[in-house]
Order: structure tokens, then sequence, then C-alpha cells
């Protein structure tokens, strides 16, 4: 019933030679590299030439004339994530630095280059606006105002490739990118080694924490353990809200319970689906989760993800006769169609004492990346301290060894996607 597509496994250590290489050469390109290659330093010499570069920038740093005093803030997606977002940053305390400058939906554009006031009915405003979406439009204004004292941030709170390969061209003209957005970091490395060279050009920045567990601060703790030179040897654990919360609902361990058409149905109303709720259930959103982290991961080769997540071996949900559903719409009225085989599935595994999971691992010693739905016993900890759409993710690395680090909570959501957006947006100040 279940479909395993797009196997690409190369053994790690093999190919670790040249993965320095690649580092190192993006090390070289330049000391205000500040995407993941910065924080590459898994051999003592890199770690040398760090402290070295850290030293630099912080000369730079002490000898510049003034901090920025101003961050304009232009918005790309105003869903429910980016709805949240401009919420939390209207919010933001008194002497706020964020100056909300832009607004952009898939259609219309609202820009307004002195800032709109915290207290604006913004979506009236967007509504109303005459300017219609103009990418060329867009960057020109954004990159005009970019300056000494004033940052320009762009918020990218869309799903969207397209928006995600602009991310370079932004990126060259100083213009820093934030985003939940994981397109840009998951799929083929021309782009993603693209946003790195982008931002060693011009010193940009490019900051993804809500791309893998919300506003669970996950990559941010990958980067510290890489950068202060532990090695990851494994990380594991539930990196899909939205499959989180269809199986902490759907199989508790007991025979019965509701249908599985019915608990995706509300995963979705809750809001912890992709605009697609496909997506989520063909097991490409964890599988870029794991690509993306991958990407970090130093004594992980290129060539084990050439394709980014498409290269993950991934367990879809989804059922064939679904496949082409052109939305989620179409795709959440036929599912309950397949409700039997779902029914089959947790009787079987409640009939062994054991629940579903679909949980996801980068396993750096065996050069394996692999997303699928798993059992574990009634008495697992994925089977008794998850809830709601809790992520779990376990570090193992050379330090937390044998216990791993572990990072548990909600892991979809607008008010906690939205916060994990935040959280980058501030350490961009
Ligand atoms: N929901 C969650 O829990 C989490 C979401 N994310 C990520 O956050 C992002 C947003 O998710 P979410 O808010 O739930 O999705 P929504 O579908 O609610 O919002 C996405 C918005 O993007 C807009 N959009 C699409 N294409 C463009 C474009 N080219 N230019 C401008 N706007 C565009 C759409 O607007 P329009 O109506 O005009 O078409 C839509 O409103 C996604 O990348 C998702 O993967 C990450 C972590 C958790
Ligand atoms: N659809 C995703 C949203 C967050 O990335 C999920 O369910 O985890
Ligand atoms: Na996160």
């Amino acid at each position: 019933m279940f479909r395993w597509y797009s196997t690409v496994f190369s053994p790690v250590l093999r190919h670790r030679h040249r993965y320095h290489r690649w580092s190192n050469r993006l090390w070289s390109a330049s000391p205000t590299l500040v995407f993941s290659a910065q924080y590459h330093l898994p051999r003592a010499q890199n770690l040398h030439f760090s402290t070295s570069r850290a030293m630099t920038s912080t000369t730079h740093a002490q000898s510049s004339v003034t901090p920025p005093q101003t961050v304009c803030v232009a918005v790309v997606g105003v869903g429910l994530v980016g709805s949240e977002f401009i919420s939390q940053l209207q919010h933001f305390p008194a002497p706020s630095p964020f100056r909300l400058v832009l607004l952009a939906s898939s259609k219309k554009l609202l820009f307004a280059p002195d800032g709109l006031a915290p207290t604006v009915d913004w979506q009236a405003q967007l509504q109303s606006s005459s300017t219609k979406h103009d990418y060329a439009f867009l960057t020109r204004e954004l990159g005009a105002l970019v300056r000494p004292g004033q940052k320009v941030v762009l918020v990218d709170n869309t799903s969207s490739e397209d928006v995600a390969r602009l991310y370079p061209s932004w990126l060259k003209l100083g213009i820093d990118v934030v985003t939940p957005n994981k397109k840009a970091f998951s799929g083929e490395a021309g782009l993603f080694e693209g946003i790195l060279a982008a931002c060693a050009e011009s010193g940009a920045r490019c900051l993804n924490e809500a791309t893998v567990g919300a506003g669970l601060p996950v990559v941010s703790t990958l980067k510290d353990l890489v950068a202060t030179g532990d090695k990851v040897v494994k990380i594991e654990g539930v990196f899909s809200g939205t499959m989180s919360y269809i199986f902490n609902n759907f199989s508790t361990g007991s025979a019965d319970g509701p249908s599985f058409s019915a608990v995706v149905k509300t995963a979705r109303e809750k809001g912890y689906t992709e605009p697609h709720p496909g997506d989520d259930l063909n097991g490409a959103d964890v599988a870029r989760k794991l690509a993306i982290l991958a990407r970090h991961i130093p004594a992980i080769p290129r060539t084990l993800l050439p394709a980014g997540y498409a290269s993950v071996q991934t367990q879809s949900l989804v059922p064939a006769a679904l496949a082409t559903a052109p939305d989620g719409d179409a795709f959440l009225a036929a599912l309950p169609a397949h409700d039997a085989d779902f029914d089959a599935l947790r009787r079987q595994a409640a009939a062994d004492g054991a629940v579903l999971r679909f949980v996801g691992v980068v396993d750096v010693e065996k050069g394996e990346v692999r997303a699928e739905l798993k059992r574990y016993s009634n008495t697992h900890p994925f089977a008794t301290s998850l809830g709601g759409s809790d992520n779990i993710i376990m570090f193992h690395t050379e330090r937390y060894s044998p216990r791993p680090l572990i990072i548990q909570g909600a892991g979809a959501g607008a008010a906690v996607t939205a916060m994990g957006v935040m959280s980058d947006l501030l350490k961009l100040v």
C-alpha cells in the first residue's frame, strides 16, 4: 500500500575528504560567510581558521561607526504564519527597531517605505492596494533601502519555490532573508550553494530556524554543536507536527479510534499541515527537514543528498489514487475512501502492543537519511510522551553519548512557527 521512493545511499567516510575540500572553499570565500558553512569546524585546522576569522570580525564590529538603528521588514506571504508573524512584530515592545515596509500576497503588494503604523489594519490596506505583486519592483525598492544604519530583512512566509529561487539575488543586494519556507535549503544543491555564495559576497544573512521544528531551537542547536567541535553521530525523532498530531490521536495502542481522514482534517484545521496536506502525508516535509539538517553536518558528504529531499529514502502514506489530487480540498474529500487501509494498520499494531509513529533519521555513520512509518511498543517514549503536534528531536553526538540531547515541544502551528521566525529576526538586530 505504501510506496518508497528515491533512494540514494553513499558511504559517508569514503567521501569525507571531498566534503572538506568544499567546506574549505566556502570558508576561504569570505570572512563574512554566515550561513551553515561557517559552522563547519570538524577539524583542528578549521577551528584555528575560524578563530582568526572571528577575531577579524570582532575587530571590524568594534571599529564600525554605528550599529543599525532601523530594521526594515518586508513580509512576502501573509497566510497563517505570515499573519501571526506580523502580529508578533506589531506587538514588539517599544522602542521597536522594526519598520514594516512591505507586504505581499501572491497577487497584491503594499509598499510603505516610511513604515506602517503598528496599529494599522494591514489586511484592509493590502486588500485595497492597487499595486500588483511584482518582484522586479520589490527587489529594486528594497535594495534601495539598504544603507548604513538601516538593515532590510525579507521574511518569506510562503511555501513557494519561485520565491525561494530569488533569495540569492536579494542576498547579493545586502537584503537579509529570514524564512520558515523549506524549499531553498532542501531542494537541488545549486540553489543552496547559490545562497551560500550570495551570503559570502555581500555579508547578508539567511536564517531558517523555523524550517525544522517550527519555533523549537533545532537548527541553532545543531549549528552550535558543530561550531563548538562536537561530532554528530545521528539525529532521529519525530519531525512533523502534522504526522505527530495524526498518529498521537489515531494510534494510541487501542484497536479502535477516530478515522484517519477525520484526524488529518483536524490537523489541517489546526494549521499544522502544509498548504496541501499531501505534502505532509507523502513524507516530503519530513524528508525536507532531514535534508536541511544533514546539510549542516560536516561529515555528511554533498554526494549523499544531490537532489536534497528527493534523495532521502522516504515512505509515502498517500494512497496512489490521491497522488495527483490538485489541491488540499480535493485530497481531503477523497481520503475517507482509504480509511479502511489505515484502520487495518492500527489494528495490527495494537494487536502487537504497539503504536504507529512517523519518524526520521540522519545516520551519519551509516550514511543513511530516512523518513518512515514505524511501530513502537506502547511503553516507548514516542508512545507515552508525545502529545498534540509535538516534535521530538534527539541529537546523538560524541559529547552527548550515551544519552542524547533531546528537544521536544509543539512542532507546528502559527504561533510557534512565527516565534521561530521572529527569533531569527532578533538575531539580526
Ligand atoms: N504552519 C506551520 O505550522 C508551519 C509552517 N511552516 C512553513 O511556513 C510557510 C507558510 O505556511 P502557512 O502560513 O501555514 O501557509 P499558508 O498557506 O497559510 O500561507 C502561505 C501564503 O503564501 C502566499 N503565497 C504563495 N505564493 C506567494 C508568492 N509568490 N508571493 C507572495 N505570497 C505568496 C499565499 O497567499 P495567497 O493567498 O495570496 O495565495 C498564502 O497565503 C510554509 O513554507 C510552511 O512550510 C514551517 C513550520 C511550521
Ligand atoms: N506541515 C509541517 C509544518 C512545519 O514545518 C509540519 O506538520 O510539521
Ligand atoms: Na526550529
